[in-house]
């Protein structure tokens, strides 16, 4: 990895399982430190601080994990620590490359929309960046690389979709599982062998998907018997008012939110 020392203002769900993954995979401890309010021990051999040094040695990289609301409460101080050329790699939902700048003059900036399955090496992390230098294009390449499929993105406004579709996905995902299993038990299952049922399937659907040299939807045809029942269920689903309705709906309210944080950081 190209970047000497990192530090990570914020390790909460999201932060936190990047930077597990990260010293899973190879990452020094004693490169990283953590930067939390209540200043616990984050790992074995990581330096946890409660607040921003005032005169501790700025860092190569800074993760930026907070909410996007907590935004303001950290930006001053870290601003004050950093040095010009400190790469920021922001996660936060939203928030845009200017009202960044704003806060971090002299960082050069990417944004990084990653998602939880990167705790195991399966997540998404969808990146952008303004200016675009290929040197550091590829530092972040490589140290994204641990973590899942890293898709860059050309134009900044996707990124409030990459968070709807990929931040947000797995929680939609977790969401029809549940659902599945509820309509399981509905039509007559046991509660806890649906909500088993339900899940390994959803997990090996999922990897088989994932290993497939077809898509979902011939992958959809090949369990759809001519004449059969999953087709009569496909038809719900794939109605007027089915799933990609419901999916369409569902993006756009995250997308729509992810908009009001970016404004309200403007
Ligand atoms: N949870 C997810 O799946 C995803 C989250 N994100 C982004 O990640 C960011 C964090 O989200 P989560 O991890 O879900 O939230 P979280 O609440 O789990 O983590 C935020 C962390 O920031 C810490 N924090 C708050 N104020 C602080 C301060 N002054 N100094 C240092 N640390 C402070 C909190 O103690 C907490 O550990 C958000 O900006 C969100 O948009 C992005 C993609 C996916
Ligand atoms: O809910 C949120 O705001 C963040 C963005 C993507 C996933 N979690």
């Amino acid at each position: 990895m190209s970047f000497g020392s990192i530090w990570a203002v914020g390790a909460g769900n999201m932060g936190g399982a990047m930077l597990r993954r990260w010293l899973t995979t190879g990452l020094d401890p004693a490169r990283l430190t953590v930067i939390r309010k209540s200043g616990a021990a984050f790992a074995e051999g990581v330096a946890t601080l409660s607040a921003v040094p005032a005169d501790g040695d700025a860092p190569e990289l800074l993760l930026l994990g907070v909410k996007p609301q907590m935004l303001d409460l950290v930006a001053g101080p870290l601003a004050a620590a950093m040095r010009p050329g400190t790469v920021l790699v922001s996660i936060l939902a939203g928030v845009e490359d200017a009202a960044l700048r704003a806060r971090f003059p002299g960082a050069r900036i990417v944004r990084a929309m990653p998602n939880l399955p990167v705790a195991i090496g399966q997540g998404v992390v969808g990146l952008h960046m303004v200016d675009d230098e290929p040197e550091l294009r590829a530092a972040i390449d490589e140290l994204m690389a641990p973590l899942g499929l890293v898709a860059w993105m050309d134009d900044a406004a996707a990124m409030d979709v990459v968070a709807a579709v990929a931040g947000s996905g797995p929680a939609f995902l977790y969401r029809f599982v549940d659902a599945l299993a509820a309509a399981g038990v509905a039509a007559g299952l046991p509660v806890e062998q649906s909500a088993e049922l339900a899940l390994a399937t959803v997990v090996g659907a999922a990897a088989q998907a994932g290993a497939s040299d077809v898509g979902p939807a011939e992958m959809a045809e090949r369990v759809a018997s001519p004449g059969g029942s999953t087709r009569k269920g496909l038809d719900v689903l794939d109605g007027d008012a089915g799933l990609g309705a419901l999916m369409t709906r569902t993006i756009a309210a995250a997308v729509a939110r992810n908009r009001e944080m970016a404004a309200a950081a403007r």
